[in-house]
């Protein structure tokens, strides 16, 4: 889905006259612009399909866990239009030897990230395209992030992270198995 520029410019312009700027002054007439090339990065997983990174999958024997952790991210919160931005951690149970190339998983959930999203829905995302392509015994994924729009202004809580868990399949059936895969994706990052 392309941005369209003339519009964000347009609508660049409005803020700053809305809040009592001048768009034209010299070091804010460039800006609209480079909202609009921003926009083209940050909001670039809108109308994207995030099944489509999962595309390279081969079979492999293995049975067990595969996770990669420690991703970092950084989306925008629907509600401010702030940034919220951490880390997530993604685990899945291959079945039938489905796996898919590491970085993959990375890219899910960097489509997923750059919308204007929540962080719940970016979970669900994430485990729902995983459950999709590669039907899985099951999948986890931990977000954990600070959102700006409770640090710079609101509650103004800087340092609080909020933490969310996602698991389809058999780590929401068995605690064992949700047990051991947290503590792997968590490992050495928890304190
Ligand atoms: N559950 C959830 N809430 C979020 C997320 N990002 C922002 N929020 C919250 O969305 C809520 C929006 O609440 P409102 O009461 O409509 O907005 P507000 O008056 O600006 O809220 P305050 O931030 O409490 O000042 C706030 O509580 C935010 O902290 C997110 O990813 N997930
Ligand atoms: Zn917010």
């Amino acid at each position: 889905m392309a941005i369209d520029h003339d519009k964000v410019k347009h609508a660049v312009r409005l803020i700053f006259e809305a809040i009592g700027e001048d768009p034209d002054r010299e070091g804010l007439a460039d800006t609209p612009r480079r909202i609009a090339e921003m926009f083209e990065e940050i909001f670039s997983g809108v109308g994207k399909d995030p099944r489509k990174e999962l595309n390279t999958f081969f079979t492999e024997r293995h049975e067990e866990l595969v996770a990669l952790r420690d991703i970092p991210f950084y989306s925008m919160c629907e509600h401010h239009l702030l940034p919220f931005f951490g880390r997530g951690h993604i685990g899945y149970l291959p079945a039938d030897g489905r796996v898919v190339g590491v970085s993959k998983l990375a890219r899910v959930l960097e489509v997923v990230a750059r919308r204007p999203q929540i962080q719940e829905r970016m979970g669900e995302e994430i485990a729902d395209a995983i459950v999709d392509v590669l039907a899985p015994r099951g999948v986890i994924v931990v977000l954990e992030a600070e959102h700006l729009c409770m640090v710079m202004r609101g509650v103004k809580k800087p340092g609080s992270q909020m933490v969310t868990i996602t698991t389809r399949g058999v780590f929401r059936e068995d605690p064992t198995l949700r047990e051991e895969a947290l503590r792997l994706l968590l490992g050495n990052h928890r304190r």
